[in-house]
């Protein structure tokens, strides 16, 4: 059995955990072979692959980025894609089948693909949490901690100058990142996608913080909307895609709160600095053991599923099962977290 991997969309700590994990596991237990796909399905297209021996993953799981390079080119639409000349490319390339490691855009494709006769299995990643069917994708852990540290040094330059500190985190379409890492960091106001908070709300958390002598940190989810607007902010245009690169919206509620509050405020936007090093202990633990159970999911020839996390359980799922919408904050967590806003 020879099988491709390849690493697409956003890259996230992990992927390379994957790849050593899928191909140590397939060598040793299956004595299966390994290709590595360059730049997504951009290198099925092309056909632009590296040989993956055991001796060139050495040593990669507690390494950031991928060795694969990733794109967020589409299956579909790019020229050279559709399924006839993806699966005239796998023989080519002697490819059995595929392990797709993507977040929901990249396993939509990965489940059309399937839908067309190409065998492959999926693999969760994203920084952003927002797959169903997964209890975490690996790579958040990582972003959680990264934007922690980030808001803890905040509020100590925060506190020394009376500051209201804005931090502007990934989480484009849900706010699991700002959840948890505004409730590490003890956020007195966290702005997510999923809830239009009044801007006026934010204000009144941010004076009464003020006024009993603490400093506020105000974390802001990129995706945010508020109450008044449509979409999220743009401010850096559109990606080759069509699809709007996101940000900006740090700044902007830095400013509409130094002017409502009068209490002088700095923002700070952590952008890929949360994607970028080398992944948590949990983080790697929970891609070595994607890795394994993808390559698993293929020797059992479960084509058409992903591997997921349930509770601390490895398990397998219907790729359609896990991309029937995203994720989001429960409305219960985000009001556990508002206990502690404010006041
Ligand atoms: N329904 C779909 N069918 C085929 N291809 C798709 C579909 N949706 C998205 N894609 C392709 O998959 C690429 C990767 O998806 P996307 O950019 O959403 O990243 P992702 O895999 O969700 O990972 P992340 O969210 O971590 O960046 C998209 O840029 C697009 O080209
Ligand atoms: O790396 P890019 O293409 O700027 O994409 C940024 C996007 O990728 C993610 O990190 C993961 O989907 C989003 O949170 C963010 O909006
Ligand atoms: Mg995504």
């Amino acid at each position: 059995m020879r099988i491709g991997l390849l690493t697409s969309g956003g890259d996230c700590p992990g992927l390379n955990a994957v790849i050593r994990s899928a191909v140590l596991h397939g060598i040793k237990t299956y004595d299966y072979e390994f290709v590595g796909i360059r730049n997504g399905w951009q290198g099925l297209i092309d056909r632009n692959v590296m040989d993956l021996p055991r001796q060139v993953v050495r040593g990669l799981a507690r390494t950031g980025g991928t060795i694969l390079g990733t794109s967020r080119t589409h299956p579909y639409d790019a020229e050279g894609g559709g399924p006839d000349n993806i699966k005239h490319n796998m023989s080519q390339l002697g490819l059995d089948a595929l392990v797709a490691i993507g977040g929901e855009g990249t396993l939509a494709g990965a489940k059309r693909l399937y839908d067309d006769g190409i065998p492959l299995v999926g693999v969760p990643k994203t920084i952003d949490n927002d797959l169903r069917g997964t209890d975490y994708t690996f790579g958040f852990d990582t972003a959680v901690s990264i934007a922690t540290d980030a808001m803890d040094r905040l509020r100590t330059t925060g506190e020394s100058h009376h500051r209201c500190m804005v931090a502007e985190v990934m989480g484009r379409h849900v706010g699991w990142i700002a959840l948890h890492s505004g409730m590490a960091a003890g956020a007195h106001a966290i702005l997510i996608p999923e809830v239009r908070t009044p801007m006026e709300q934010v204000c009144q958390w941010v004076k009464q913080v003020h006024e009993r002598g603490r400093s506020p940190l105000v974390v802001v989810a990129e995706g945010f909307i508020p109450e008044g607007h449509d979409d999220p902010l743009a401010e850096a245009g559109v990606e080759a895609s069509g699809r709007p690169r996101l940000g900006g919206i740090g700044e902007w509620v830095t400013r509409t709160i130094e002017d409502m509050t009068g209490v002088e405020s700095r923002s700070t936007v952590l952008g890929h600095i949360q994607r970028g090093g080398a992944p948590t202990g949990f983080d790697r633990v929970l891609s070595t053991r994607f890795g394994m159970g993808a390559v698993d999911l293929i020797h059992a020839g479960r084509y058409g599923r992903m591997v997921s996390l349930k509770g601390t359980e490895i398990v397998q799922v219907d790729l359609a099962e896990a991309l029937d919408g995203l994720k989001e904050v429960p409305a219960h967590r985000y009001e556990e977290a508002k206990v502690l806003f404010g006041r």
